[in-house]
C-alpha cells in the first residue's frame, strides 16, 4: 500500500454557537458510543462543559481527562482511558488538540478536532507537534474525522492567542521560501500544490489585517478559515515543510532554551522577520502585518532576553538537520546573529 495519501477531515464546521450542536454531529457520523474529551483547565469551563451538557442531554456516555502539556506522558494517561468504542473529543488550544489527536491514532479510533481558539495550524493537519528525545520531527498522526470550530467562543478567545495564530500562518511566507530553496539545493520533495495553498493562506491574512479586530465573530472566522487551508496544505504535503521552515527552527530552539516561552505562534512571527531577513526578502512588510495584528515584533515585547534570541539563532539549525533552511547545515555566528537581531529591531 502506498504510503503517499492525502487524508483531510470529512465534516468541518465553522459557525458561532456550533458547540451546542456537538451530539447531533456525533450522531450522525455514528461516533455516539463513548466520548472521552481531552481538555485543559482554562478550556474545560469555556468549551467541555457546553459539550458535556449536549452529549448528556443526548443521552451519549462521555469521559472527561484535562491535560496541563503537550508531553507523550500526557498522552499515555488519555491512551489508557480509550476503548475500541471511543472517539476522542479534543476541546482546547494547541496542546490539547495534539494530545487527542495522537493519542487517538496511536489506539486506532476517530479524533475530533475542537479548537477554543485560533492560535496554530495544526486543528486540522495529521501531524502531531510533539517531538520526543530522539526525533526532532512532528509525529505522524491522522487528520480529524470532523472539526467543529465554534467562531462565538474563538471570538471571545483572548486576542493575544488569536494575533499568535495569524503569526503562524504569516510565517508560511518563510517557510515557503526554505522549502524551494531545499527544493533547489538539496532535491528535497516538493508539492506545488501544497506550496500555493500555504502561500494563499498567509495571505488571507495579511490581506485582511484592517478585519481582523478582538471580540468579532466574523474576525474569528477569517483567522479560523485561514489556518483550516492552512492546515490542509500542511496535509496536501505529508510533512510540515508548507508551514515550518527556519522560522519554526528558531521558535523551537527557544522552546529548548527557555522554561516559560512565549506562545508558538508569537516566536514563529518574530522568526519570520529574522529569516525573511536572511532570504533577503522584505521583512519589513513581514513586521508591519505583524504589528496590524498586534502580534509581538520584538523580544521584550515577549518577554525574552536578548542572549537567549541570540542563542536560539545560534543552535536553531540543529533541532532538525534534515529539513534543510536558509541557516544551512552550519548556522550562524554570534556576530551575524547579533546582526541579524538588531537590524530588524528584535533587540
Ligand atoms: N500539530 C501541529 O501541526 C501544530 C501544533 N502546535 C502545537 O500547539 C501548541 C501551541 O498551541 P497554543 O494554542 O498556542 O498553546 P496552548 O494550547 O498551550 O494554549 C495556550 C493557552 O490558551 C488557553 N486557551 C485556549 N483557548 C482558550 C479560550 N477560549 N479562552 C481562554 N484561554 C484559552 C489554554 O488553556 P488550557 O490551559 O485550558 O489549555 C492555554 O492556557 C504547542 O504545543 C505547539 O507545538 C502548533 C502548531 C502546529
Ligand atoms: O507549527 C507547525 C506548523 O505551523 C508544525 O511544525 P513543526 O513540524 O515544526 O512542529
Ligand atoms: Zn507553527
Amino acid at each position: 500500500m502506498s504510503n503517499r495519501k492525502i487524508q483531510m477531515p470529512r465534516e468541518v464546521y465553522i459557525d458561532p454557537g456550533i458547540i451546542n450542536d456537538t451530539a447531533d454531529i456525533c450522531k450522525s457520523l455514528h461516533l455516539d458510543k463513548k466520548i472521552l474529551i481531552v481538555t485543559g483547565s482554562h478550556t474545560y469551563d469555556i468549551g467541555a462543559v457546553p459539550v458535556i451538557e449536549s452529549l448528556e442531554k443526548a443521552d451519549i456516555d462521555c469521559d472527561v481527562i484535562k491535560v496541563d502539556k503537550a508531553s507523550f506522558e500526557s498522552i499515555s494517561e488519555v491512551e489508557e482511558l480509550i476503548t475500541p468504542d471511543t472517539t476522542v473529543l479534543g476541546i482546547g488550544g494547541g496542546k490539547v488538540i495534539d494530545v487527542a489527536k495522537l493519542s487517538s491514532y496511536n489506539q486506532g479510533v476517530y479524533f475530533v478536532s475542537m479548537p477554543t481558539t485560533a492560535s496554530h495550524d495544526g486543528i486540522v493537519s495529521p501531524l502531531a507537534s510533539i517531538k520526543n528525545p530522539n526525533s526532532s520531527t512532528s509525529a505522524k498522526a491522522h487528520s480529524p474525522i470532523a472539526v467543529i470550530a465554534d467562531t462565538e467562543i474563538i471570538a471571545q478567545s483572548p486576542f493575544r492567542l488569536l494575533s499568535a495564530g495569524c503569526a503562524d500562518l504569516i510565517s508560511n511566507f518563510t517557510a515557503i521560501k526554505d522549502w524551494k530553496l531545499a527544493h533547489r539545493l538539496k532535491n528535497a520533495p516538493f508539492s506545488e500544490s501544497a506550496a500555493s495553498l500555504s502561500i494563499m493562506s498567509a495571505h488571507l491574512i495579511t490581506d485582511n489585517v484592517s478585519n481582523i479586530k478582538p471580540n468579532l465573530e466574523a474576525s474569528a472566522r477569517i483567522v479560523m478559515k485561514s489556518l483550516f487551508s492552512g492546515g490542509m496544505a500542511i496535509s496536501i504535503a505529508g510533512t510540515s515543510r508548507p508551514a515550518s521552515g527556519s522560522e519554526h527552527l528558531f521558535s523551537h530552539a527557544l522552546d529548548k532554551i527557555l522554561d516559560k516561552p512565549a506562545l508558538h505562534g508569537e516566536q514563529c512571527g518574530i522568526g519570520t522577520i529574522l529569516m525573511m531577513y536572511l532570504h533577503d526578502g522584505d521583512w519589513r512588510a513581514i513586521k508591519n502585518s505583524l504589528k496590524a495584528v498586534q502580534a509581538p515584533t520584538t523580544a521584550s515585547e515577549i518577554g525574552i532576553a536578548e542572549e537567549d534570541i541570540i542563542e536560539a539563532l545560534m543552535v536553531a539549525h540543529k533541532i532538525r538537520p534534515e529539513r534543510y533552511t536558509i541557516l544551512g547545515d552550519n548556522g550562524i555566528s554570534k556576530e551575524a546573529a547579533y546582526e541579524l537581531a538588531y537590524k530588524t529591531g528584535v533587540i
